[in-house]
């Protein structure tokens, strides 16, 4: 079959004929309603814990880019918030649009952002991610929005790597990369039951989409969207509008953790 992707003859709307759980009771992304998200006292602040020591390379999959983390021991790790127990960071990457007015998988009352940070992380309770990923408390993925304004500078040594891994399948080392700093001052997060957001579409996800976005440049913007979908060799196909729609809520509730 020929493999899924964005575009009209492979995207979102097509990846029910190989991936039925696309139309699951529990599907990722989500339209965020804040007045409609319930403030729930008992949800704890995040704990995320990264140690730069375990960042190893960085990968142009097709899809996307991801960072990927050693995760045989518990050097970066989430913990509190809506989870119990402890998850490990295994990989960052981003979703983005052609243009600064889309590109985000989650919305806020309607609204896209230009850019969308996914950190997964997975259940140490099982004894791998791939057994992780198919379990319903198996991955918890912090989303963090980017919004068009100042250059994020924290952004840009991630931005400099892009240059060596334009095409699909292309990879090189990235060491001593502290993710944390591309996290906003504040936790505050929504929170809500989901999935996968690209096949297989796995509904093992927590969601904990943070409230305050980072700012990203129009010209960082563009760095994103010089890579390639395509692998070299192949007809060049830009990296852009690599994100899911929302998807039915299906009465599931999003919690707040702030007033
Ligand atoms: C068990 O088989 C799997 C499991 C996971 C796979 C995957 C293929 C691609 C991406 N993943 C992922 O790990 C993956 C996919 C989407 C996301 S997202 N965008 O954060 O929801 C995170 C992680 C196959
Ligand atoms: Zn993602």
């Amino acid at each position: 079959s020929h493999a899924w992707g964005y575009a009209p003859c492979n995207g979102p709307d097509k990846w029910v004929q190989d991936f039925p759980v696309a139309d699951g009771p529990r599907q990722s992304p989500i339209d965020i309603v804040p007045s409609q998200a319930k403030y729930d006292a008992s949800l704890k602040p995040l704990q995320l814990k990264y140690d730069p020591a375990t960042s190893k390379g960085i990968l142009n999959n097709g899809h996307s880019f991801q960072v990927d983390f050693a995760d045989d021991d518990d050097r970066s790790t989430l913990t509190g918030g809506p989870i119990s127990g402890t998850y490990r960071l295994r990989q960052f990457h981003f979703h983005w649009g052609g243009g600064d007015d889309r590109g985000s998988e989650h919305t806020v009352g309607g609204t896209k952002f230009a850019c969308e940070l996914h950190l997964v992380h997975w259940n140490t309770k099982y004894p791998s991610f791939g057994d992780a990923a198919s379990k319903p408390d198996g991955l918890a993925v912090v989303g963090v929005f980017l919004k068009i304004g100042a250059d994020n500078p924290q952004l840009q040594t991630v931005l400099d790597a892009l240059g060596s891994i334009k095409s699909k399948g292309s990879q090189t080392t990235f060491s001593k990369f502290d993710p944390a700093i591309l996290l906003p001052p504040s936790l505050d997060y929504w929170t809500y039951d989901g999935s996968l957001t690209t096949p297989p579409l796995l509904e093992s996800v927590t969601w904990i989409v943070l409230k305050e976005p980072i700012s990203v440049s129009s010209s960082q913007m563009y760095k994103f969207r010089s890579l390639l979908f395509t692998a070299e060799g192949e007809t060049p196909c830009c990296m852009v509008d690599n994100y899911r729609p929302p998807q039915p809520l299906k009465g599931r509730k999003v919690r707040a953790s702030f007033q």
